[in-house]
């Protein structure tokens, strides 16, 4: 790692990494030519990495992988979580080799390229990640130009003076248009199910930045799925006739988002409508009955996360990425955790006791990651009307 003071670009290096403290890694870029400042995290999933990518949970942020091989098989249309990709660019170890897979359509370099999306490889990921264990996760600026003419100097200071995801309401700018979900679970060979839930129950969804798989898991489960844009009224939701209401995922700092969805939900909670939430929506919903959320030293992203289940001991291993969590100290009588991080005790779970609402901090529809919790979505969809 070099220092920003020193900015002399090494012979032959066309990728850059400068955190705002000052630190310079230098690589190779590959996908879209340009720069892109955000959070810089990392994820320790050994698959998915498309699916990660395309997660719009990961606005605003910089992915670390830390599995050394990304790219090695390729992209297709079938792994993505969202119509685009959302990370604004990735870090990995080694350089991007030709894909060798079955499922290939594109190399990941030129589908990171078509997406306008900056990745760095011949990073030392490792140090990376140990220095974001250590200091938290850092803002950051990716570089990738093929003459390797950076300007260190200037490249900092869009680090330095990026505010940060604290205080950020992401949810809008990911968010879709109202719509009615198609598409059920995946098979090889036949790709995903035209399936739309068959009528019955009736899920309104709100995208704040939702992962399809989160949908297809829902009409998996037997709903038919409608989707509602983040700022979607009470009057809206309800005008729809909802069974239950499901709030998804998202990127951003779930307080600021909270200012808009939290009397949204607050109400559906009053009107005794059935919720799950998950992730951002999780988050949410702590903070509709009068919780709190904060920001996590490095957050949690990953595909082989331990959770407690509280109720009978049982362990669940999940798919992870929030860089906030809920204060479990702040919850109220009425919300019971049922869920925790066996990493660190932090909440990955609760449900209000005196409503039909529950939610959990971690990803039960997976991709990438292991299916051990899809049975939250059957608690949902099977106890509605
Ligand atoms: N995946 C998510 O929904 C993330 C929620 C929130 N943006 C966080 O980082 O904690």
């Amino acid at each position: 790692m070099a220092d920003a003071k020193s900015p002399t670009v090494p012979k032959g290096a066309t990728g850059v990494l400068v955190l705002a403290d000052g630190t310079v890694v230098f690589g190779h870029g590959f996908g879209a030519v340009g720069d892109a400042v955000g959070e810089v995290c990392f994820n320790t999933a050994i698959t998915g990495y498309q699916e990660i990518m395309t997660d719009p949970s990961y606005a605003g942020q910089i992915v670390t992988f830390t599995f050394p091989h990304i790219g090695n098989v390729g992209t297709n249309a079938d792994d993505v979580e969202a119509e685009a990709p959302h990370a604004l660019g990735c870090i990995v170890r080694e350089n991007v080799t030709e894909p060798s897979n079955f499922r290939n359509v594109q190399p990941f370099d030129e589908w990171m390229k078509a997406q306008g999306r900056i990745g760095i490889s011949g990073v030392d990921t490792r140090a990376l990640t140990r220095r974001i264990r250590t200091s938290g996760a850092p803002n950051g600026v990716i570089a990738h130009d093929p003459a390797g003419a950076f300007d260190i100097p200037a490249l900092l200071a869009k680090a330095k003076a990026w505010p940060g995801l604290e205080g950020m309401d992401l949810a809008v700018s990911v968010t879709g248009q109202q719509r009615e979900w198609q598409g059920g679970a995946w098979t090889l060979g036949q790709g995903y199910a035209a399936a739309d839930g068959g009528g019955k129950p009736h899920v309104v969804a709100i995208d704040y930045g939702a992962k399809h798989n989160i949908f297809r898991n829902l009409v998996k489960a037997g709903a038919r799925v409608s989707v509602l844009p983040a700022q979607a009224s009470y009057d809206e939701i309800m005008a729809l006739k909802p069974d239950g209401v499901f709030l998804s995922n998202g990127p951003g700092d779930p307080a600021a988002t909270g200012a808009y969805a939290v009397p949204v939900i607050a109400k559906l909670l009053d009107a005794n409508v059935p919720i799950f939430g998950i992730c951002l929506g999780h988050q949410l919903l702590a903070l509709a009955v009068g919780g709190k959320t904060v920001k996590m030293h490095q957050g949690h992203r990953g595909a082989n996360h331990p959770v407690k289940r509280l109720s009978d001991g049982a362990v669940e291993i999940t798919s992870m990425n929030h860089g906030f969590a809920v204060d479990m100290d702040s919850l109220p009588a009425n919300a019971r955790a049922t869920h925790i991080s066996l990493f660190d005790g932090s909440n990955c779970g609760i449900e209000i006791t005196d409503r039909n609402a529950f939610s959990v901090q971690y990803h039960p529809e997976a991709s990438p990651g292991p299916q051990d919790s899809f049975y939250l979505f059957e608690k949902f969809v099977g106890g509605l009307g």
